[in-house]
C-alpha cells in the first residue's frame, strides 16, 4: 500500500496558538494539523519556535491563546501526564537518560506509566508484580531487538557513543507504545552514518507500528527525504506548510534559510 493511502484523518489539530515568555513572542497565531500515520516535520532557523511548539503539544508550555484538539478531544491546555496517558511520547534535544543505568533499565523506565503494581510490590517481586514485570520485560526486549542494540543491553548508557544514546532515548519513548511520537532533533550532533541509521529507524517505527511522528530537525535534506508534510516556522510565525516539494520552492522559506547554515 502506498504511503498516501495509509495516511488517515487529522489526529492533532492546533489552532491559532500564541505563546510568549514575558515580552518574547515565541509563537504567534500558529495553526497546523497532523494526520494519523504521518511523518510531520517542523523546521526553521534557530529560535524560530520549534521546541516551544513541541512543548505546547505535550503540555510542558501552556499557550496564552489557541486550542489543541487531540483525537477529537479539545484542550485549552494539555499537561505532560495527560499527554502521556493519551499516547503522546517524546524524545529530547538534550538526552533525558540515566547515564549510570543500563540500556535495558533506561528503556524500562518508559513502561512506568503502564505499570499497575506499586513500587514496593515491584521491588520485592511479589506475585502479580512479578508477572507484570515479565510482560514489560518482553515489550522492552522486543524494542531492543527492533533497534538492534542487543549487544549493549547491560551497558551503562553513559558509556555508549552519542548516536547509540539517541537510539536508546528513542527506545525509551517507544516503550510507552505511543500513538504519537514527538522527536526533538533526533539527528542533531550525529555523523552521516548515524543519521542514516536514525532515519531508517524513524521510517520503520512509522511503517511497522503505524506511529504518527512529529519531528523537529535542522538538517533540511533529512527532513525533505522522510517527511510527508513540513511546517516551517520563522521568528515564531508560520511561513510555510505542505509537502516537501511545495515547501522547498516557497520563496519565504528560501529567504528564511538564505545565509543560514543548515
Ligand atoms: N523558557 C523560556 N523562557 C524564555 N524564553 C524562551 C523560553 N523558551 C524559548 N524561549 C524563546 O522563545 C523563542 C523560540 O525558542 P525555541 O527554543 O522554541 O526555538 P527553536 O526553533 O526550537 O530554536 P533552536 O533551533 O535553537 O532549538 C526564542 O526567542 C527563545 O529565546
Amino acid at each position: 500500500m502506498s504511503r498516501e493511502k495509509r495516511i488517515g484523518d487529522v489526529v492533532l489539530d492546533l489552532q491559532h496558538i500564541s505563546l510568549a515568555f514575558g515580552g518574547v513572542k515565541a509563537l504567534t497565531d500558529i495553526s497546523f494539523n497532523v494526520r494519523e500515520h504521518e511523518i510531520r516535520a517542523i523546521i526553521g532557523p534557530n529560535g524560530a519556535g520549534k521546541s516551544s511548539m513541541l512543548n505546547v503539544i505535550n503540555g510542558v508550555y501552556t499557550p496564552q491563546q489557541g486550542s489543541i484538539e487531540f483525537q477529537g478531544a479539545s484542550f485549552s491546555k494539555m499537561n505532560p501526564r495527560r499527554a502521556a496517558e493519551m499516547g503522546i511520547a517524546r524524545t529530547f534535544q538534550n538526552l533525558a537518560l540515566f547515564k549510570g543505568m543500563s540500556v535495558l533499565d533506561n528503556i524500562m523506565t518508559g513502561r512506568n506509566l503502564r505499570m499497575k503494581s506499586g513500587i514496593l510490590a515491584q521491588a520485592f517481586r511479589l506475585g502479580p508484580a512479578e508477572r507484570e514485570e515479565t510482560a514489560h520485560r518482553e515489550v522492552v526486549e522486543n524494542i531492543i531487538d527492533f533497534l538492534e542494540i542487543q549487544a549493549f543491553r547491560k551497558t551503562p548508557v553513559g558509556r555508549l557513543p552519542y548516536g547509540l544514546q539517541k537510539r536508546v532515548d528513542l527506545g525509551r519513548a517507544l516503550a510507552m507504545e505511543p500513538r504519537m511520537l514527538l522527536l526533538d532533533e533526533p539527528m542533531a550532533g550525529m555523523n552521516v552514518e548515524e543519521k542514516q541509521d536514525m532515519c531508517r529507524f524513524i521510517l520503520d517505527v512509522n511503517d511497522e507500528f503505524g506511529t504518527t511522528i512529529v519531528l523537529i530537525e535542522h538538517d533540511m535534506g533529512v527532513v525533505m527525504d522522510i517527511s510527508d508534510r513540513v511546517v516551517v516556522l520563522d521568528y515564531g510565525k508560520k511561513i510555510g506548510d505542505g509537502e516537501p516539494d511545495h515547501v522547498r520552492n516557497n520563496e519565504d522559506v528560501i529567504r528564511a534559510y538564505l545565509g543560514v547554515s543548515h
